[in-house]
């Protein structure tokens, strides 16, 4: 096996705090925020993401509502954390500049910005703004196994031109086999060199999460995400507690403590959650078919309204590609399928 000691390093960045808020239905407390950032901060988890699952702005009718303000999630977080990093993330059109602002302000070092894969350019001028703030920037294409590695680069090339300082490659519907993820994260190493890094997070849904993270990280990826206990949307994200023993294993140096953050997965994050985030039927349709993650609450509530199967409102969603945003489509779906009965 090939040693990674002493010359290769990687940045896990937990985001059970932000995307965990999916399968939390977004009601996050300040208490939860509080216990999971110690713990994480302790066991020397180097960064953690903190919003609305939607990023900033996302608190609405269609995304669904938080139960408290995300800014005073990102200041307990700041207040709580006494090494670990504080991030935040914002999809343009959701969060405006303000969002951004007020973030910083509360603390928050760690900027990320979401687009759809092929959509970079509306991403240009928040980097601009963070970067002009002093905020250290991320940027996130999501549903990347939608398009090529070729055209994944090319839009990983219009933000590291804007300021972002780490592109990840985003498999938001857990749909990557190992392949995949290789082939865009090394067309991204390949077209960014020096300028900017390459990252890669992953969803569950195909019980990859671990696997592909490995796998992104010999192909050059030096930033990972993953939630602790897979607090994440469909299947969860790639555990942080295995990705860590793994990579102790591997000789990849994250700097987190294995026995601490198994600890911490236990004691903490899952008294925290409503139910573990499993994989099952809607969750391997959503890998299977390519669907965003983060639809199947919504899927489930409009099934559950409608009388009509999830799995086949996901499975239409697949087949018509929807993207993050197009939430409400989910209805018309449901509202099609009840009608076709
Ligand atoms: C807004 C999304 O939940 C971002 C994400 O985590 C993903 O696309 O995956
Ligand atoms: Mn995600």
């Amino acid at each position: 096996m090939k040693s990674y000691s002493d010359t290769l390093d990687i940045r896990i960045t937990d985001s059970s705090l932000r995307d965990g808020s999916h399968a939390k239905r977004h009601q996050f407390t300040v208490e939860h925020v509080r216990s999971v950032v110690a713990a994480l901060d302790d066991a020397g988890v180097p960064v953690i993401e903190v919003t609305h699952g939607d990023g900033l702005g996302g608190s609405s009718f269609t995304y669904g509502f938080s139960k408290t303000p995300e800014q005073d999630l990102i200041k307990t977080a700041v207040e709580t954390a006494r090494q670990a990093k504080i991030a935040f993330l914002m999809l343009p059109g959701l969060g405006v500049k303000d969002d951004i602002r007020a973030a910083h302000g509360n603390g928050a070092t760690v900027c990320r910005i979401a687009t759809h894969c092929t959509e970079a350019d509306i991403s240009v001028q928040h980097f601009g703004l963070a970067r002009e703030m002093g905020l250290e920037t991320v940027g996130f294409l999501m549903m990347a196994h939608s398009t090529t590695p070729e055209a994944l680069a090319r839009q990983g090339r219009i933000m590291a031109d804007a300021g972002c300082q780490c592109v990840y490659v985003v498999d938001s519907a857990g749909a990557m086999v190992m392949d995949d993820v290789t082939g865009r994260v090394q067309a991204l190493v390949a077209e960014l060199g020096e300028d900017a890094q390459v990252g890669f997070h992953g969803h569950e849904n195909l019980a990859l999460g671990t696997g592909n993270s490995v796998v992104a990280i010999q192909a050059g990826a030096r930033q990972i995400d993953g939630s602790t206990r897979r607090l994440g949307a469909g299947a969860g994200n790639t555990a942080v507690e295995a990705l860590v023993a793994v990579c102790a294993k591997m000789g990849i140096r994250t700097g987190i403590d294995v026995l601490k953050i198994i600890d911490a997965a236990e004691d903490v994050v899952r008294p925290v959650m409503d139910d573990e985030c499993q994989l099952d039927r809607l969750a391997l349709l959503m890998g299977h078919a390519g669907v965003y993650s983060s639809f199947l609450k919504h899927a489930f509530r409009q099934g559950e309204r409608y009388g009509v199967s999830a799995a086949q409102i996901l499975l239409r969603a697949g087949e018509r590609r929807l993207v993050g945003g197009q939430e409400d489509q989910l209805i018309d779906i449901a509202v099609e399928l009840a009608a076709q009965k």
